[in-house]
């Protein structure tokens, strides 16, 4: 918890002036039984209006300025909760976004989303009752049990006979509930997986037909939700009846030792119901101490999921700053020399023993079988991951020399899956772009082969573009994802396998567009179609995460078995045979 004492830096004010607004309240309402004690006794018995006047009116006076200390608390509560809550999500989101590929695997998405939301909403919500009830309710039961001596100190005892039984009475149903809250949190964040699964897979669950196999799933896991709920919710709630049974028992004793005193003089009816009143208080003001329990139990298991992000250092670490490389061009822009690549330290190797130099403004193809490292290899070249032996070379420099910032600057990545975010066509492209004008976006998309489709919209460049790009085609996702890639002008563009869902001549105008228009521009195209690699200066051969060749065409047919089987199974097919 005291790792998150510097998000509340800027909230000392409100975090120190609430609470003593909220005792100031928790004063007046110890002071108004007294109040109504003579209001009874002096100023209703005695028949004594002036009294009954200035009692009523202190009473009144008293709750007004009580509602505007509670009024002020809520709101330092409020700003003092809400802002830390703020600056520790961005603080937070800021860490997962330093986040390579690796951590992002490690935690997973889902779950990832409910400690940035659930937990640390948690978080926010501890505070804003540290604030308003951490001092208050502790300070009325003690203040209660001194101003019942103060009235009759004959009496008191009642008062510290109720509180240790009814501690206990807290402290058993606490120990039962506190590990069940620990279990719904484990829950909450099962259900969030499998609905974001859920949701996310929705066409390939209708595709399958699995619909009914997944809402079971979903049920299932909203069930096993419920049901740890509903136990924890069944423990907790025995604390009412037990509650009101406690308090009434200890009332009627207040009531009968009370009236004995009433009988004998020594006390007025007003103190006894002044008793009364504290006993109520007392009890109440337990319940919230053990209410804050519960949330403050909770907050210490979010506290602990958010820590685990906080203290997670990613695995590629940016030299920022301290970067010693600037982008210069040299005739050599990716050497990659004995390079092994493991997912993680316990993994297999993905990547063994890769060697070969892409030299700037060349075009180079990346083919081999399904589950061969193209991807795995690609993802060294921007850092998404760290090499884990040999040497990864960019323009000369140890990859590592380079901020990710200007290494990021200067290479684009086209991934397997489109991502479009919702928008317009004009907004996905300027992400690529800042402020891209009309021109740089239409020659992006020109190349991109883009234009006919886009033209066709009524709104253009201004045509909605939904979560996910799922308006658009497999095709027309894939090539919006490319025309953002190339209006970055970048000096390496990496095409992984985005022209699958392109038909052939789609494909072959693409690449001959880039060939014409990006001259400057090195391009590195993986692909599962021996056309698509074909016509490069070199192409690397992958064949289980290792490599099988880095020559052109035809020196690859003489020299690699892989690529000889892969072309030969794919030429034969009349599809292939419109090539580079
Ligand atoms: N995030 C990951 N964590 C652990 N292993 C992974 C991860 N991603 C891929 N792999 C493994 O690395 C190997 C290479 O996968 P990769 O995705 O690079 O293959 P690929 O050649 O691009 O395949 P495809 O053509 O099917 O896209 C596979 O055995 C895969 O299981």
């Amino acid at each position: 918890m005291r790792s998150f004492l510097p998000y509340t830096k800027k909230y000392r004010k409100e975090i120190i002036l609430g609470p003593i607004f909220k005792f100031l309240e928790a004063v007046f309402e110890l002071m108004l039984p007294l109040f109504m004690a003579k209001l009874i006794d002096n100023g209703i018995r005695a028949n004594n209006r002036t009294v009954t006047l200035q009692m009523a009116g202190i009473m009144l006076l008293m709750s007004f300025i009580g509602l505007g200390c509670v009024l002020t608390c809520q709101y330092y509560a409020s700003i003092a909760s809400q802002g830390f809550g703020t600056e520790l999500r961005n603080d937070v989101m800021r860490r997962i976004n330093r986040f390579s590929h690796a951590e992002i695997n490690h935690f997973g998405t889902s779950t990832l989303i409910t400690r940035v939301t659930n937990d640390i909403n948690q978080l926010q919500y501890a505070l804003a009752m540290l604030i308003r009830l951490a001092i208050r309710a502790p300070f009325l039961s003690i203040g209660s049990i001194f101003m019942a001596f103060t009235i009759r100190p004959q009496i008191t005892w009642v008062f510290l006979l109720t509180l240790p039984i009814f501690s206990l009475l807290l402290m058993l149903i606490m120990k039962r509930t506190v590990p069940l809250y620990k279990r719904v949190q484990i829950k909450i964040d099962k259900l969030n997986l499998v609905i974001s699964e859920h949701l996310s897979g929705v066409r390939i669950i209708r595709a399958f037909a699995k619909k009914q196999t997944e809402a079971a799933k979903v049920a299932k896991t909203s069930d096993e939700l419920a049901e740890a709920y509903t136990r924890v919710a069944n423990i907790s709630a025995l604390l009412t009846p037990a509650t009101t049974l406690i308090m009434n028992s200890v009332i009627i004793l207040i009531l009968y030792l009370g009236g004995i005193d009433v009988d004998t003089g020594a006390m007025g009816q007003g103190d006894v119901l002044a008793l009364v009143n504290y006993m109520t208080q007392m009890l109440l003001a337990l319940i919230i101490v053990s209410q804050l329990v519960i949330v403050f139990t909770r907050a210490f298991a979010s506290a602990g999921r958010i820590n685990e992000i906080l203290k997670t250092e990613p695995s590629v670490v940016d030299s920022g700053d301290s970067a010693t490389a600037s982008w210069q061009q040299t005739p050599a822009i990716v050497t990659f020399k004995q390079v092994d690549f493991r997912y993680t330290p316990k993994s297999g190797r993905a990547l063994t023993d890769i060697s070969f130099q892409l030299k700037t403004g060349e075009f180079m193809g990346i083919i081999g079988p399904t589950g061969s490292g193209k991807t795995t290899l690609m993802q060294l070249i921007p850092r998404f991951y760290d090499i884990s032996a040999g040497e990864l070379l960019i323009h000369q420099q140890p990859i590592t020399n380079y901020s990710l910032n200007e290494l990021r600057r200067h290479i684009a990545t086209v991934p397997q899956t489109s991502v479009l975010f919702s928008g317009t066509i004009r907004s996905n492209l300027q992400w690529g772009k800042p402020h891209a004008t009309d021109e740089e976006c239409w020659h992006a998309l020109d190349i991109a082969q883009c234009t006919e489709f886009v033209k066709g919209l009524p709104q253009q460049l201004d045509a909605p573009v939904l979560a996910g790009g799922k308006n658009f085609s497999g095709g027309q996702k894939q090539r919006l994802t490319i025309a953002r890639a190339l209006i970055k002008q970048p000096a390496l563009l990496i095409l992984d396998d985005s022209l699958s869902a392109l038909d052939y001549q789609t494909d072959l105008n693409l690449r001959n567009a880039l060939r014409k228009n990006m001259a400057g521009t090195t391009i590195i195209v993986i692909s599962q179609r021996i056309s698509s690699v074909q016509g490069a200066d070199n192409i690397l051969v992958l064949n289980d995460g290792g490599q099988d060749g880095f020559a052109s065409h035809d020196v690859l047919m003489q020299t690699s078995k892989t690529y000889r089987s892969i072309a030969e199974s794919q030429l034969n097919n009349k599809e292939a045979t419109i090539h580079a």
